[in-house]
């Protein structure tokens, strides 16, 4: 196969060139899909991973890079492609899950965000869409999403890093991912959201302190997702709901997919706890994914169990 450094950090320029190319050449297990344009008019692509056998598969979701600075989370969506892509044929247990399951995977969904924190401010959170009568640039697209949208745990000034827009789903990258999961809601059975850091794996709520209807599942569920991650070099994960385990945030696109009706929805912070934070070291990248891989793939497993 081609040669990439997946325990590197690239910019968007060189993620673009690789999931065209790891979609090319693996087109018996990898197709690529634009799902729409970025606020400053890039695509957003989405690469279908899974076997085609013809008949529509129940498929997972998995969204990276909502977040500009979080860097760590396009690098693990990179690291499941190949990862499909390398144990392909090799009955590893993600080879099982995709004889049954598609995977929906969005490397990078806030672009103009990613390609700003690489040119222009390393710690950007946020889109890049211009804002009417304030100066500050961009909304927090985990506080865009049509779930108490700009209630608790956001704010409706245009300088926050938690600005919840102008309104519902007022940028592009929100609706564009939120058009694609209400079009293909029949198939898309689990719904997870990659970010950094404090290593912890949430559920919904976060715009509430209510539970969720299948709380225990979901609590059982991250526990389980969580030991699985930990066997492997011991870091240490919490879990729980958002709004109990982080803080109250409205807005966000797990609380969204749930409501929707994705009764799996899970955001992870990967590594770490703050000594590093958003600037997590390269030479973390091959052991951050390798123990996130356990947590997806026990999930995954979990949820084709399931159905
Ligand atoms: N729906 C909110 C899930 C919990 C908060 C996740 C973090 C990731 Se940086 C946030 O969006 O503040
Ligand atoms: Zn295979
Ligand atoms: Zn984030
Ligand atoms: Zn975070």
């Amino acid at each position: 196969s081609f040669s990439y450094d997946y325990e590197s950090y690239h910019n968007w320029d060189q993620i673009e060139s690789w999931i065209a190319t790891i979609a090319n050449k693996n087109p018996n297990l990898i197709s690529r899909l634009k799902i729409g344009q970025s606020y400053e008019g890039r695509d957003i692509y989405l690469l279908r991973v899974g076997k085609r056998t013809g008949s529509p598969k129940p498929a997972i979701f998995m969204d990276c890079g909502i977040h500009a600075r979080e860097w760590i989370s396009p690098a693990f969506c990179q690291w499941f492609v190949k990862e499909a892509v390398r144990t392909h044929g090799t009955d590893s247990l993600l080879d099982c899950l995709l004889n049954e399951l598609d995977f929906l995977v969005i490397p990078v969904l806030n672009v103009d965000g990613y390609v700003y924190s690489w040119t222009e401010d390393r710690l950007w959170r946020k889109t890049r869409s211009r804002n009417f009568n304030s100066v500050c640039v961009g909304t927090d697209p985990n506080r865009n999403f049509n779930a108490q949208w700009c209630a608790n745990g956001s704010s409706n000034n245009p300088c926050s890093d938690v600005y919840c827009g102008p309104l519902v789903e007022s940028e592009k990258e929100v609706k564009a991912v939120a058009d694609f999961i209400r079009n293909h809601s029949s198939i898309i059975k689990a719904y997870l959201t990659v970010h950094s850091y404090s290593q912890k794996c949430l559920f919904p709520y976060s715009y509430t302190y209510s539970l969720a209807y299948n709380h225990n599942e979901l609590a059982n569920l991250a526990q389980n997702a969580v030991l699985a991650l930990q066997s492997l070099y011991g870091t240490p994960y919490t879990f729980g709901s958002g709004s109990s385990s982080l803080y109250l945030a409205s807005g966000g696109s797990d609380d969204w997919a749930y409501d929707l009706g994705i009764k799996y929805s899970f955001t992870f912070e990967l590594r770490d706890t703050g000594k590093y934070g958003f600037l997590l070291p390269e030479s973390q990248i091959r052991s951050t994914c390798e123990e996130t891989m356990l947590a997806i793939n026990y999930i995954a497993n979990y949820v084709l169990n399931h159905l």
